[in-house]
């Protein structure tokens, strides 16, 4: 669990540190979280991106609906952003990763080629907010290519490129940036994905935000899971966090069945889940199939 906590002093340095990283990459690799692909981004990173080739990674995509993967895929593509999907602790899906990750950069090789340019590794950063999966992502992306290439001049100290192979190399250490927690919605829905610490306010009033959003668009989820009848899957909630606080057998603290269903709801167990629903980003309608 991430325990960043962001002050403006501390937002201004990673920026910094983030912007000063850039000049050195080729190509940013950003991970969101698929669950939340819009509350997971920085509320600034296409501005300080600027040009450079984006590629955004819907990570932990083994959590999230995959209707609504696919529909976020389309809505996020553009002409300088292409997205790709991914579940960071899987080595096969790693592997296929790498193979799209060659296509993309492709045509950047070849321009360079056509400028007469020698040939070069192409420079990669991962960007992403805290609990993202970065360490996660670098560690399998890297794997068994320990070997850094050194320390080389305008690199921050400490950092080093590590070399994947003859066409690409990493900065071991990710740029961490903060997402736009001052939204409250936003705010339920880090905390829900663990993507923040639930304090003791949002324990409640996350769980009871919850069984609200999972009222609405997955029904069967709580009663699945807790045993409860379908029927009871309803308004108002308040009542249902009761009635599943004596079910999980803690009698009146409804404070640790939050916790327990936040939890629960985190790792998957009640099923894939995706919070941010691309149709409120996208005009009403969910794009085409
Ligand atoms: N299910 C699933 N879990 C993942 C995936 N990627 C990372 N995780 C988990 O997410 C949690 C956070 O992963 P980290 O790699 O530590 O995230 P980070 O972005 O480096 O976190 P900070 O150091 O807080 O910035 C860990 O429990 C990982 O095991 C994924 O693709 N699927």
């Amino acid at each position: 669990m991430a325990t960043i906590q962001w002050y403006p002093g501390h937002m201004a340095k990673a920026k910094k540190e983030v912007q000063e990283n850039l000049k050195k990459v080729d190509v940013v690799i950003e991970l969101r979280d698929a669950r939340i692909p819009e509350s997971s981004k920085n509320p600034m990173l296409e501005k300080i991106i600027a040009n450079k080739p984006h590629i955004i990674v819907l990570n932990k995509v083994d959590l999230a609906d995959s209707k609504q993967i696919h529909a976020w895929k389309k809505h996020l593509t553009n002409d300088q952003t292409t997205v790709m999907t991914l579940n960071s602790k899987q080595p096969k899906a790693m592997k296929t990763f790498k193979k799209e990750l060659a296509e993309y950069t492709a045509p950047i090789r070849q321009k360079w080629l056509n400028k007469g340019l020698k040939h070069k590794a192409i420079r990669l950063m991962i960007i992403g907010i805290p609990n993202v999966g970065k360490s996660t992502f670098i560690n399998q992306f890297t794997k068994q290519k320990k070997a850094a290439v050194g320390n080389k001049p305008g690199v921050t100290k400490g950092q080093q490129w590590i070399r994947i192979d003859k066409n690409f190399e990493l900065l071991d250490t990710p740029g961490i940036l903060w997402p736009k927690f001052e939204d409250k919605e936003v705010a339920t829905r880090l905390a829900l994905t663990g993507a923040i610490k639930e304090t003791h306010f949002y324990k409640d009033d996350a769980a009871l935000y919850a069984l609200d959003f999972l009222g609405h668009y997955y029904p069967d989820y709580i009663p699945n899971q807790y045993a409860i009848s379908p029927e009871e899957m309803n308004p108002p909630y308040p009542e249902l966090l009761m009635t599943l606080t004596q079910k999980m057998g803690f009698i009146d603290d409804y404070e640790k069945a939050s916790e327990r269903m936040i939890k629960d709801l985190q790792d998957g167990k009640l099923g894939p889940i995706t919070l941010d629903r691309v149709e409120d980003y996208n005009d009403g309608a969910m794009m085409d199939e």
